[in-house]
């Protein structure tokens, strides 16, 4: 929630030349219902079945980079799934980092309730997921707020050329 998931993805989708598809977007189109409307007229558990739904689109044939939800690895054996089709990254920037933007950003994300509650919500969050964030296969701590992400992650994933 608010690592940069949206942000990453579509400047990294730039760099690789492939199409980048967002899934809370996916899902928005998909419903026709924005997520907050979805949130609060069906309830959370309708929005996972759909965001389930929705990521099972993109099997390994498909080439894009795709930027799931926060919460999509987390359901429906959601991260299990995108490991067996193909590469996952999570990105992992410092609290501090992420307060700044999720105070940034409130209006459009459901799950957060007041200022106050925010650094105790994310600490929680973060903890109930990160064994699950921990399952993907790329890793990227993130400590510089200004660190060009999309770069850094088009680094780790070219393959290592070996100079004699
Ligand atoms: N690398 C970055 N450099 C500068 N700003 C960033 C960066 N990554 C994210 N941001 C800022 O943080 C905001 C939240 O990022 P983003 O929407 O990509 O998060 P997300 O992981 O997609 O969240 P969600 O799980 O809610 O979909 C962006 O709108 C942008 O303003
Ligand atoms: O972290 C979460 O559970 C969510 C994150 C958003 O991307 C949306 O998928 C939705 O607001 C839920
Ligand atoms: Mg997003």
């Amino acid at each position: 929630m608010g690592s940069g998931k949206s942000w990453t993805g579509q400047r990294l989708a730039a760099l690789l030349g492939l199409p980048f598809v967002d899934l809370d977007a996916e899902v928005e189109t998909l419903t026709e219902m924005s997520i907050p409307t979805l949130f609060s007229r069906y309830g959370e558990a309708a929005f996972r079945d759909l965001e389930a739904q929705a990521l099972r689109q993109f099997p390994a044939g498909r080439a894009v980079v795709l930027a799931t939800g926060g919460g999509a690895p987390c359901f429906h054996g959601g991260m299990d799934w995108m490991n067996e089709q193909g590469c996952t990254v999570f990105l992992d920037p410092s609290p501090t980092i992420l307060l700044a933007r999720l105070n940034a950003g409130r209006a459009h994300r459901p799950l957060l309730g007041t200022t106050e509650e925010l650094a105790i919500f994310i600490a929680n969050k973060l903890a109930e997921r990160r064994p699950t964030y921990e399952k993907a296969k790329i890793h990227l701590p993130i400590e510089d707020p200004n660190a060009d992400v999309a770069r850094l992650l088009y680094d780790r994933l070219q393959p290592t050329t070996e100079h004699h």
